[in-house]
């Protein structure tokens, strides 16, 4: 359904903050620009170029770059500009070394104990083993001279997601902790959650990666799962305390100024809902020459700045890019993201106010927890009344009916987008939610009927656009919160569900990894054993996400002895 034409016009032009990036990503930008027009490569990556370090102070590189640039007439030479990087900068990737994890054992005691398949258990020890391939930290170079480095200069050890991800990202280290704690790997876990508190406390919010391009936007707000997760597994009292004052700070960023939306219900009740939305109105430094592509043809400037921004929110969500975030799909330059409110945002929101609840009580702070309680039912009803859709069985994402203008916006049943998304099903992820027996079978049933489920796991969408988050892509952390929110149900036939979903995903990612000798970032749905494509870059190996869900699952499901491992 294409949402136009009931759209206010004053939603194109472009309001809201802007955080200004450093001058080094500005610098890199135009290094960036200068190698697509000289080494005119089919393969070109534009994240390359904003990850390298200097070798020199920014000045001095500033003025060698201006100076080969007069040389040459503007018009660089391929050896030229080979010659100059080579000179004045590392390698990328440089300023996070390998670190061995502390607590990596090749076979730790009560791995896995559930699968029992040799082939099985071999693999999953290899899987296990790739968390020494993705382990970093930052280099001493970077926190000698910062100012050099677009890699922010965090104080514990990460794991990256791999290949051209080499920075930590905030969504995905959920899922890969939930595997390192199938790997018993408890000190790695912390040190993860050390880092992104480090990045509350110097900004406000957990970045969408630990890089200075980074800085206008996070990513799904999972800080407080990890923790959750983290405790369940330790009882780590000083982990909860440590981070019980940068989760309220977070609170407070997704539930206050452009964050929050005030919707009024078919019952005139006002609810608090919340949105994606970046503050930045300028081309991703990361993929600045491709978005200065896509807004070629935009000409006013202020639609242009709005433009940039609904595709920073889009990288904000997690879901760049998906037809999901377009009034118009496939047309990229109709992405609309900072006028929807997004259910798995929502979801994950009110995972935030249960699990403060849950680790304020812990501390025995009841008046905290008696806080976000209250703030958790709230959330719950306004889920309920605003996305909600009983005939469909699903939770749909809402339209705003503008992103600027006055509120509370009035509920209208015709700005639901009625669009099969796997997000829709993601509240069934939150206990509010599956613990409910029958409200879980019709979710289930919707499932069923939705499209989504293919041989080797769930569709993002149903949409083909050529777009990363969409068909037929699968995603791992979206396999692993519906699978977990219906195994999690007191329902049988959820829970089996669940299981039968969890093998199709460990089929297809074992035989992937048998052919290629690598985990993806994403798969294929429709294709046992084949990864994903589409999207603005190539497909990445290593894979962070993927190596947890493989974990988790094999964790939680286990592999019996006669089961089949290859494609059905
Ligand atoms: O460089 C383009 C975009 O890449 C990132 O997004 C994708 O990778 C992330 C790391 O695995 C993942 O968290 C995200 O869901 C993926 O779509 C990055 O997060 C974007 O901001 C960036 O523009």
């Amino acid at each position: 359904m294409a949402i136009t034409e009931s759209l206010s016009n004053c939603s194109s032009s472009d309001t809201g903050p802007v955080i200004p990036t450093t001058p080094l990503v500005t610098f890199l930008e135009r290094v960036q620009e200068a190698a697509l027009k000289t080494f005119n490569e089919t393969n070109f990556d534009p994240k390359f170029y904003v990850d390298l370090s200097l070798k020199l102070d920014l000045s001095t590189t500033e003025k060698a770059f201006d100076e080969l640039r007069k040389s040459a007439n503007g018009s660089l030479s391929v050896e030229g500009l080979k010659g100059f990087i080579e000179k004045y900068f590392e390698g990328a990737g440089n300023d996070m070394v390998y670190i061995e994890p502390v607590d990596f054992v090749p076979e730790p005691e009560g791995f896995l104990p559930k699968v029992e398949n040799p082939e099985v258990r071999a693999w999953a020890l290899e899987v296990h083993a790739l968390w020494k391939n993705l382990s970093r930290k930052v280099s001493d170079e970077v926190h000698k001279r910062p100012e050099l480095n677009t890699i922010l200069p965090l104080p514990e050890q990460v794991m990256i997601p791999g290949s051209r991800f080499r920075e930590v990202y905030y969504w995905d280290s959920y899922w890969v902790i939930r595997g390192l704690l199938a790997s018993k790997m408890h000190e790695t876990a912390k040190a993860i959650v050390t880092n992104l508190i480090y990045l509350i406390e110097e900004y406000g919010y957990v970045l969408n990666g630990a890089r200075a391009y980074y800085t206008n936007r996070s990513q799904p707000p999972l800080l407080s799962a990890m923790v959750h997760a983290i405790y369940s597994r330790t009882g780590d009292m000083q982990l909860v305390r440590k981070s019980l004052p940068a989760l309220l700070k977070e609170y407070h960023f997704w539930n206050s100024g452009i964050h929050k939306v005030t919707i009024q219900d078919a019952q005139s009740c006002n609810h608090t809902l919340n949105r994606y939305y970046a503050m930045w109105n300028k081309p991703r430094p990361e993929s600045s020459t491709i978005d200065t592509k896509s807004a070629s043809n935009i000409s006013n400037v202020s639609e242009k700045q709005h433009f940039y921004r609904e595709v920073a929110s889009a990288a904000e969500s997690g879901w760049d890019f998906s037809t999901r975030w377009m009034r118009n799909p496939p047309d990229l330059t109709t992405l609309a993201t900072t006028s929807i409110l997004p259910v798995d945002l929502n979801a994950y929101i009110l995972r935030m106010e249960l699990d403060i609840a849950f680790l304020a009580k812990v501390t025995g702070d009841n008046s905290t927890a008696e806080h976000f309680l209250k703030a958790s039912q709230a959330r719950k009803e306004a889920i309920k009344s605003v996305f909600w859709n009983a005939e469909m069985g699903q939770w749909l994402d809402y339209w705003l009916n503008d992103s600027t203008c006055q509120e509370p916006q009035t509920w209208e049943a015709s700005n639901r987008n009625q669009n099969v998304f796997a997000s829709n099903f993601i509240p069934l992820w939150i206990e509010s939610f599956h613990s409910d027996k029958s409200l879980v079978k019709k979710v289930m049933e919707s499932l069923k009927k939705s499209g989504l489920l293919h041989a080797a796991g769930i569709a993002t969408s149903l949409t083909n656009s050529g777009e990363q988050w969409d068909f037929p892509n699968g995603w791992a952390p979206l396999q692993h919160m519906i699978v977990e929110g219906l195994g999690r149900s007191e329902s049988k036939k959820a829970r089996s569900a669940a299981e039968d979903i969890a093998v199709r995903w460990i089929r297809t990612n074992y035989v992937g990894y048998k052919k290629t000798g690598t985990m993806h970032e994403k798969y294929d749905v429709e294709k046992c054993g084949e990864f994903g494509g589409g999207g603005e870059y190539a497909p990445q190996t290593g894979f962070g996400w993927s190596n947890g869900v493989v974990l988790a699952f094999l964790e939680e499901f286990g592999w019996p002895q006669d089961r089949k491992i290859g494609c059905e």
